[in-house]
């Protein structure tokens, strides 16, 4: 039996004063899936994901998450319902450790009996506890994004998402988030992810979509993408 999707949208339109970004994108997450959306620069994945938490009003379309309708709901609605967003560029707190960064918004909004406490928090990024007692500032590029992971998981998101959450990490940090990414999968944990590392992505996403400004080009599954170079070079420069 197929179940409702978890996130679904249809027909979404949103764009910047007179500028339209979006002209209607289709797509649905089933839970525990991980999805992620692909394309070149500037043709519409932030604002998608800004869509989707509320962030920007689409100017049409529809929006269901977990069946309900969430278009035109405020991010902080959107959030409580267990939508928790990494963006890029990490925004930790600089006056709060990371232990308070933990703690401050923990939450179980997935309802689950093994939700992420902060003892498996810290096992997932061992190098959090090492950095437990220090302030947001005190941290490295790849410290933040780590805690910036950890702090979205803290709320026991229904649905994770990541913008370009490696964009400017040094590999083997960038790595430390994939692996990180891989374990939360074999947990059944849903996400949307967006990224550039295309061939990390076809390891990782069951399925992907690519964007052609402002619209959904191509879908298909890791294996379809994998196998079509084409496809590569054509929507995703590479
Ligand atoms: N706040 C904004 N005001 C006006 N135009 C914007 C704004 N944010 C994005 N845009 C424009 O919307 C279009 C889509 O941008 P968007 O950020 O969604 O693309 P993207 O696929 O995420 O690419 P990138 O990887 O460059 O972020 C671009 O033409 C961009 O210039």
């Amino acid at each position: 039996m197929k179940h409702d999707p978890l996130l679904s949208c249809r027909g979404l339109e949103a764009g910047y004063g007179a500028s339209q970004v979006l002209f209607g994108i289709d797509f649905d997450i089933q839970a525990g899936e991980v999805v992620a959306l692909l394309g070149r620069n500037g043709m519409g994945k932030s604002t998608t994901i800004k869509t989707l938490i509320g962030g920007l009003r689409p100017r049409a379309g529809q929006i269901r998450f977990g069946g309900r309708d969430i278009h035109g709901a405020r991010p902080d609605a959107i959030a409580r319902m267990g939508v928790a967003i990494v963006p890029e560029g990490r925004q930790c707190f600089p006056n709060l450790t990371v232990e308070e960064h933990l703690l401050a918004f923990a939450d179980n909004r997935n309802g689950l009996r093994d939700g992420w406490t902060l003892p498996r928090l810290y096992e997932l990024f061992p190098r959090l506890k090492e950095r437990a007692s220090n302030m947001g500032n005190q941290l490295s590029g790849g410290e933040q994004q780590m805690l910036a992971v950890a702090r979205a998981l803290s709320t026991n998101p229904r649905l994770l998402i990541l913008d370009e959450a490696t964009e400017g990490l040094a590999p083997v940090i960038r790595d430390e988030i994939w692996r990180c990414l891989g374990l939360l999968k074999e947990q059944g944990q849903t996400t949307l992810v967006v990224d550039k590392y295309v061939e990390k992505l076809v390891g990782l996403a069951d399925r992907h979509l690519i964007l052609e400004r402002g619209r959904v080009a191509w879908t298909g599954t890791s294996a379809e993408l994998d196998a079509d170079r084409g496809l590569w070079h054509r929507y995703l420069g590479v």
